[in-house]
């Protein structure tokens, strides 16, 4: 079975609180972004044990320790699968608030599901994934939710933004999700984001947005330059997405983004959303 794992966008991110269990709560509405992944899941030929292959660009870590292979060990424990083969095509940058390697993870689990017909549905699929990270959770049904508490409970919005024109700029700075939440001091939104994001995209630019954002741009200002070209090039709205570094552009009207001038090791998505 082959699958192509999406990432995801934020429209908008609030950290909200301190939790008990070490993390945050935030608030943030997630958007599936067709950047894909490519992933294979089949049943190991006979004799062989669980093997994960990789192509693509490089994981950090272990290979034993993706978020494939661990989406697989979560359900064999419950379900004494047999062993299988997985191969992993790498395309979504990594470490860039894109939710790309949380996307494997939750798309593994949906894949083995079919392939061995568990028959589990979404919530059970969700509770699994919330196991191999905060924003997996989302990729199992994969549309639009205003999502809280860790970023793993969701509620339906009624924002739509298929077919907008989107641009996504990834300067090539891993920054880590741990890292990326120490800097933040947890405060109340200024603005209520379901609200807000009902109001028409050319009002975002006021009263939508990042707390990743604000607290890491004075650190790396390479974030703050992309928007600021985003924005140059007719973006109504830009935003870093999720911790970063992937910083994107949405332009209504257009059939596609502009081409923006960019260093040549720079990651970009072009396309409609
Ligand atoms: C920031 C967000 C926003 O959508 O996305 P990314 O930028 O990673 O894509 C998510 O909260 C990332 O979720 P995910 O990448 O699954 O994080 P996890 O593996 O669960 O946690 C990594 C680390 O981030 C911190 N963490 C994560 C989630 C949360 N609600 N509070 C936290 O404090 C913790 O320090 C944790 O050890
Ligand atoms: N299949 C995978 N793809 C990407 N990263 C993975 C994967 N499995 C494990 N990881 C680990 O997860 C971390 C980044 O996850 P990723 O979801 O790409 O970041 P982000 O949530 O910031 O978009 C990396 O440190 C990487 O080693």
């Amino acid at each position: 079975m082959l699958v192509f794992p999406n990432a995801k966008l934020n429209l908008g991110l609030y950290i909200t609180g301190q939790r008990p269990d070490g993390f945050r709560n935030l608030e943030s509405v997630f958007v599936p972004l067709p950047w894909t992944d490519a992933l294979e899941v089949l049943p190991a030929p006979a004799g062989a044990d669980t093997a994960l292959t990789l192509t693509g660009l490089p994981i950090p870590g272990d290979p034993a320790t993706n978020l494939c292979v661990r989406a697989y060990e979560l359900l064999q424990a419950d379900f004494d699968l047999p062993p299988v083969q997985l191969h992993l095509h790498k395309v979504v940058p990594i470490g860039a608030g894109l939710g790309g390697g949380s996307a494997d993870a939750a798309f593994a689990l949906w894949a083995l599901n079919e392939q061995f017909t568990l028959n589990l549905p979404a919530e059970t699929l969700e509770s699994y994934a919330r196991r191999l990270g905060s924003d997996c959770a989302f990729f199992i049904e994969n549309k639009p939710v205003f999502a809280y508490e860790k970023g793993d409970v969701f509620e339906p919005v009624s924002l739509d933004l298929t077919g907008m024109a989107c641009l996504v700029v990834y300067p090539g700075l891993h920054i880590s999700t741990a890292e990326a939440y120490g800097r933040v001091q947890p405060r109340t939104p200024r603005h209520d984001l379901r609200t807000a994001l009902a109001q028409p995209l050319s009002t975002w630019r006021d009263t939508v947005s990042n707390d990743f954002e604000d607290a890491l741009t004075p650190v790396y200002p390479v974030l703050g330059d992309i928007k600021a070209q985003l924005y140059a090039a007719g973006a109504a709205y830009a935003s870093l997405s999720g911790s970063g570094s992937a910083v994107y552009g949405l332009f209504p009207g257009l059939e596609l983004p502009p081409l923006l001038e960019l260093p040549a090791e720079y990651q970009v998505w072009r396309g409609r959303l």
